[in-house]
């Protein structure tokens, strides 16, 4: 059985690992579709999809990448071809790993299996905060894996964010 993990990754945090470990306790392959790959250097995604799919894999420990493959998922102009637009990206899957309404909404009018993974720390652990958290200069790095931590220092997250915001 395999499954798909849908998610921005805008940065990839310590929640995206809690869901990436989740999915692989229930399938032997995790596809991990990096949404909206066709933007970057803008408010709500920063980072280019490279970026992203490094993060990944320098966060992702080696045991673990033997059962995950990433895909780039660019975002098309209606909602609902789009779940289909994802099917012609990724190899099939058996069940959606997602917290996010919208999605979770347009799989399951497809009839597709959704497994709603539990949101780790959300206070404090979504894209949007540690965003925040980096351009005002507060200490973020708790919040990412090591691996995330390092392609942010790399590539300037700060100035990045604070020149896009
Ligand atoms: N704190 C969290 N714990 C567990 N899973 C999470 C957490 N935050 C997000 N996810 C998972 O990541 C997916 C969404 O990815 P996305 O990149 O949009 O994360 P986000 O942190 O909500 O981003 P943003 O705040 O930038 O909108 C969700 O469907 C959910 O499965
Ligand atoms: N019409 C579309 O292109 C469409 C529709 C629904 C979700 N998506 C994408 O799927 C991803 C969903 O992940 P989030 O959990 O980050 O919202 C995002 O990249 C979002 O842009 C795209």
């Amino acid at each position: 059985m395999d499954g798909l993990l849908i998610g921005r990754f805008q940065p990839f945090h310590k929640g995206h690992l809690e869901a990436v470990h989740i999915g692989l306790s229930q399938v032997d392959n995790l596809w991990i579709g990096i949404g909206s790959s066709n933007k970057s250097y803008e408010k709500r995604n920063p980072f280019t999809a490279e970026e992203r799919k490094e993060m990944i894999l320098s966060s992702l420990d080696p045991k673990t990448l033997e059962r995950v493959k990433i895909f780039f998922v660019p975002d098309t102009g209606d909602h609902e071809k789009w779940t289909y637009h994802v099917d012609s990206i990724v190899p099939p899957y058996d069940v959606v790993f997602s917290n996010d309404e919208f999605t979770i909404t347009l799989y399951k009018k497809r009839n597709k299996n959704v497994i709603e993974v539990p949101l780790l720390r959300r206070d404090t652990i979504s894209g949007t905060n540690i965003r925040e958290m980096i351009a005002s200069g507060k200490d973020w790095s708790d919040l990412v894996p090591e691996g995330t931590r390092k392609v942010l220092l790399k590539i300037d997250a700060k100035n990045r964010l604070l020149k896009i915001l």
